[in-house]
């Protein structure tokens, strides 16, 4: 019911078309018997009177009308289609959409990181967008049979209430009952069971896990386990299934009986041949009272909405305590400043940051170092406005960024992550989404080409079969795959735009460890002199990239350990300086150049 309501709320036009057109479907089937009957009622009259008496005349109406409500029948039915054909498409788009708001909507990651939110957000991503329109069309079903039932009811009440009366209750007790051992043979399957075994499968098919699949022999053993888990879903369905079976078993007896009845009381009355045939053909219409067409689409589409609602309570509620009203554009023109700022993932247990205090101008270029798992990305994150720190404070220019609007700080950030996105689509998508709003404008290739080139990714633009056009996916028709370094530079190119779009601070974390040292070097000169002006971020493994920063801090137990340029660190001779030295003495080896320790 509450899916119904959602759907005529959303599209109220639509949904009123689509009950007219299921009264309508209803409304024929009955004028059609109602005019048999009195078609079969006067035809003796009217072979016995000739072909000009009043009798025939009538015959002739009664065939007229019945051609007339076959062709109703047809239009209605061709303008049925086209009005669930519409609300499908809309109340689709309008329900993955609300999806994609919702999850969007959050700015932060918490609805993927806490555990009381993550489970509702996955479950709301997955089963959402599962052809949420299954409702439309169960209710497309289900209704005009439903309506139709009504009116063959109608049809027999014109000839014995009661009749009609019983026989509608007998309907409805068996519909409910067939639809009670549905439910509870659905409960079993929609769910967790069938999401565990299409991952499964999905294992086995998707492109990016074959070669371990391969390489760990796995073909067999995941063909077992999905063999397995189909297999107890179809066993727990026959064993729901076989509940409920017996209640069924006597109401149908009670139809048999009653029906017969019925047929009986009418045989010994002095009902006329039209009302006893209009009598049959109500009695046979009333059966549609139980039909279950639909319910199992009814059912599925309708349980998408619940999770909908839920995920965008949580978010509303989340979203209005973390993003403030003050304009974010333009700056920081002074500092960020870190000021105690603590930090530890939701349910980790674990803190990341105690009281980190640190000062970045605005304008210069920082470097990060530090051992894996030291929190590099996470200060990025904190940075960006992805994560909330659980006390102390960012100021963004003396402001706290709880108090910025979430989404234009956003838009003065640039980030690229170790894990960027490889966006099935066209080569400009990838680059131009660093800047969406100008996607449209006519100028927008100019200027992917300009932020390719700054990136050193013309020559793989240049290099593609449809230029800008082709889409950047084996996986799709005339697509074509990039390997990882030239997707590095394609995702360099999309932060360059963002800063061509006016993002004032750039963060890259590691987006170029797939480039050869020389091609990363290449890089990074070209960056520096790109962003001078602009305050940067850079994270890298890579002294040889790092080094270039005018000013580095190495992180270290969630606090700033060293603080100072590549020289200055390495007279400090500390952490940094060790890591320095040890990665030098690897490269002059010819070997791996990763600060490690
Ligand atoms: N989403 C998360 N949920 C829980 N813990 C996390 C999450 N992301 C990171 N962590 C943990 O937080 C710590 C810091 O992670 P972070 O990614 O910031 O480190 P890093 O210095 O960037 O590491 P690396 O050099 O390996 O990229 C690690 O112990 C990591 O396991």
């Amino acid at each position: 019911m509450l899916a119904v309501v959602v759907l005529a709320r959303a599209f109220p036009r639509w949904f009123a078309l689509l009950i007219g057109c299921i009264v309508l479907t209803a409304i024929w089937p009955a004028i059609f018997a109602a005019l048999v009957a009195h078609l079969i009622t006067v035809l003796p009259a009217a072979a016995r009177s000739g072909p000009n008496s009043p009798a025939a005349a009538d015959l002739v109406s009664a065939l007229a009308g019945i051609a007339l409500v076959l062709a109703a029948q047809e239009i209605t039915r061709a303008a049925y289609e086209v009005v669930r054909w519409a609300l499908y498409r809309r109340y689709e788009e309008h329900l993955i959409g609300r999806v994609i708001r919702a999850a969007l909507g959050a700015g932060t990651l918490d609805i993927f990181e806490r555990s009381d939110l993550a489970a509702k957000t996955d479950r709301a991503v997955r089963i959402a967008g599962l052809e949420p329109g299954d409702l439309v069309d169960g209710l497309s079903m289900k209704w005009p049979l439903q309506a139709q039932g009504l009116a063959a009811a109608v049809l027999v009440a014109t000839v014995s209430t009661p009749a009609a009366a019983i026989l509608g209750l007998v309907w409805i007790l068996v519909g409910n009952r067939l639809q009670a051992n549905m439910r509870r043979s659905d409960q079993f399957t929609w769910e967790d069971a069938v999401h565990a075994a299409s991952y499964t499968h999905r294992i086995g098919l998707r492109q990016e896990w074959a070669k371990e699949v391969r390489i760990f022999g796995l073909t067999g053993w995941l063909s077992d386990r999905y063999g397995c888990q189909t297999a107890r879903i179809l066993a727990e369905l026959a064993k729901a299934r076989k509940v409920g079976q017996r209640p069924l078993a006597v109401l149908l007896a009670l139809v048999v009986v009653v029906n017969a009845a019925v047929i009986a009381l009418a045989t010994r009355s002095d009902l006329g041949v039209g009302s006893v045939v209009l009598l049959l053909q109500g009695m046979l219409g009333m059966s549609l009272l139980a039909d279950q067409c639909g319910d199992d689409l009814i059912e599925y589409g309708a349980s998408r909405v619940p999770v909908v609602l839920e995920l965008e309570h949580l978010v509303s509620h989340h979203a209005t305590t973390h993003s403030g009203t003050a304009r974010a554009s333009g700056r920081p023109t002074e500092s960020i400043v870190f000021e105690e700022v603590t930090f530890g993932y939701p349910e980790s247990g674990r803190v990341i940051f105690d009281r980190l205090n640190l000062e970045i101008r605005a304008g210069t270029s920082l470097g990060i170092v530090g051992l894996n798992g030291a929190g590099k990305t996470t200060l990025t994150k904190l940075l960006t406005g992805l994560e909330v720190p659980q006390s102390g404070r960012i100021l963004i220019d003396g402001t706290d960024l709880r108090e910025l609007d979430q989404e234009s700080w956003r838009k003065s950030v640039a980030a690229i992550f170790q894990d960027f996105v490889h966006y099935e689509m066209s080569a400009r998508d990838n680059i131009g989404l660093g800047a969406v709003e100008q996607l449209a404008q006519p100028t927008i290739d100019g200027e992917i080409e300009r932020s390719a080139v700054r990136a050193g990714a013309d020559a793989i633009l240049g290099a593609l079969p449809h230029g800008l056009d082709t889409t950047l996916s084996p996986r799709l028709e005339s697509g074509v795959d990039l390997s990882g370094g030239q997707w590095q530079r394609i995702a360099l190119a999309r932060s360059l735009m963002a800063v061509q779009g006016g993002a004032r601070i750039l963060v890259l974390d590691e987006p170029t460890a797939q480039l050869d040292g020389r091609a990363e070097a290449d890089i990074y000169d070209r960056f520096l002199d790109l962003t001078s002006g602009l305050t940067s971020v850079v994270i890298s493994h890579r002294f040889s990239t790092i080094r270039r920063s005018s000013r580095i801090i190495v992180l270290d137990g969630g606090q700033v350990t060293e603080d100072g340029s590549h020289e200055q660190l390495l007279a400090a001779d500390g952490t940094y300086a060790r890591m320095f030295r040890k990665q030098a003495m690897r490269f002059s080896s010819n070997a791996e150049e990763d600060i490690d320790d």
